[in-house]
Parts: C-alpha cells; sequence; structure tokens
C-alpha cells in the first residue's frame, strides 16, 4: 500500500452525518472528498436505506460514499453496500466480519486510555485506513470532542483519517500536530444536528487548504 503520508499528498477531506440532498450539495461544492452516511439507528444523524439511496444518487463520481456501521447485521450492510463505495466500521465488528462484504473498508478507533494503535493496525491489516476519534463511553461516534493527538504514533502502519471534535478553528493545528491522510468533521459544519452550513463548510475546507499550502510549500 502506498504510504500516502509520506508522499505529501494534500489532505483529503470528509464531511460526515449528511441527511439532506442540500446538504450533500453543499459538501461538494466545498469540496469533499468523501461523504459519510450513518446508518446506525441510535444516531441523531441517521439515514434509512431509502434516504441513503436518495442521498447516494445526488454524490458525483470520484466522491466517496461511506456507510458507517456500528456493529449491525451483516444483511442490512450489504443491502446498503450497494449504493457505497467505502464501509466505515465503528463497533466491535472483527476484521474477518469487516472484510465480509467484498467492498473497502476503515475501521474506526476511539481512542480509549488503553488502546494501543500499532497493535489495533495489526489486527485491522485489511483496513484501507484507521479513522480516529474520541472516546466517550456509551458513544461510537460524533461526539464533537477532541482528543490528545500527540498519542498518534508518527508513523502508523496504516493511513490516519483524524476525527473528533475538528472545526475550522483547530483543523489546522491538528492537520500540523498528525499529519493525517484525511481529516473527518461531523458537529463542527453544522448548524443543528444532522444539518449542515454551507458556510461552515467552506470554511472547514478552506482551512484545511491553507494549512495544505503552508505544509506543502
Ligand atoms: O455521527 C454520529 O452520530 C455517529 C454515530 C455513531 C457512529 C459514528 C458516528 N459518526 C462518526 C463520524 O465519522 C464522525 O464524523 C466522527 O465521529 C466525528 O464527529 P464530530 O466529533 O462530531 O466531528
Amino acid at each position: 500500500m502506498i504510504d500516502v503520508q509520506a508522499v505529501g499528498c494534500r489532505t483529503r477531506i470528509k464531511f460526515c452525518g449528511l441527511t439532506r440532498e442540500r446538504d450533500v450539495a453543499d459538501a461538494v461544492a466545498a469540496g469533499a472528498d468523501a461523504l459519510g452516511f450513518v446508518l446506525w439507528p441510535g444516531s441523531k444523524r441517521c439515514v434509512d436505506e431509502a434516504r441513503l439511496a436518495a442521498l447516494a444518487a445526488q454524490v458525483p463520481a470520484f466522491v466517496t460514499r461511506v456507510g458507517l456501521f456500528v456493529d449491525q447485521d451483516a444483511e442490512l450492510i450489504a443491502r446498503s453496500a450497494v449504493y457505497l463505495d467505502l464501509l466505515q466500521f465503528h463497533g466491535d465488528e472483527t476484521p474477518a466480519f469487516c472484510a465480509g462484504f467484498g467492498r473497502p473498508w476503515i475501521k474506526a478507533l476511539r481512542m480509549r486510555d488503553d488502546l494501543d494503535l500499532h497493535a489495533a493496525a495489526a489486527a485491522y491489516d485489511g483496513a484501507q485506513a484507521l479513522l480516529l476519534d474520541a472516546y466517550r463511553p456509551g458513544m461510537p461516534g460524533g461526539t464533537g470532542e477532541t482528543f490528545d493527538w500527540s498519542r498518534i504514533p508518527a508513523s502508523l502502519e496504516k493511513p490516519v483519517i483524524l476525527a473528533g471534535g475538528l472545526t475550522a478553528d483547530n483543523v489546522a493545528n491538528a492537520i500540523e500536530c498528525v499529519r493525517p491522510f484525511a481529516v473527518d468533521v461531523s458537529g463542527g459544519v453544522e448548524a443543528e444536528p444532522g444539518c449542515k452550513d454551507p458556510r461552515l463548510l467552506s470554511a472547514f475546507a478552506a482551512a484545511v487548504a491553507e494549512a495544505d499550502r503552508k505544509r506543502l510549500a
């Protein structure tokens, strides 16, 4: 696998938790590389399969459609995968389960104090990347909270997607500290849960572009 963090490419942007057609359009206009759709019913941002189909149909070529799952039924995942380019697993799914859909996948890891990232990277060797997110008991994602970025080793065996409490105000610092392959944001670009704000989407993308301009100069 290409060491994407070493080759000096720009930081990719994933906007997560989209629920409305207008948000898909605004996120694409802002420059999204990937869009996340939460299929987990416990989330305020959950979309059902019919909504997923409608939203996914709005996404242009070369923007990655990502489906988020938390310890869910394999049949639901397989049905949803028809509309998706990438599967993102947020629960206690085993590597074999994640790989069982014949689709590219990433594993979200919540940064609990005892998490060993090198061991996790080895265990989830088949993942395209690891999405690192804040740990809050009982919340599998979308906490709106940051974590201690210095816990991420400079050389991890998998590309890092940094998530958790990112905003237009802190993402440049996050990129400088972590040098992730991609950044992922949900609450930091919302007017209210599940409703993205076009100005916040654009401000976030502009902050990432500016951080990259300095980093790659
Ligand atoms: O967003 C949710 O409600 C959610 C629920 C269950 C699992 C994952 C969920 N979101 C996952 C994401 O990828 C979020 O973008 C990520 O946790 C960052 O969220 P935020 O801190 O609000 O930027």
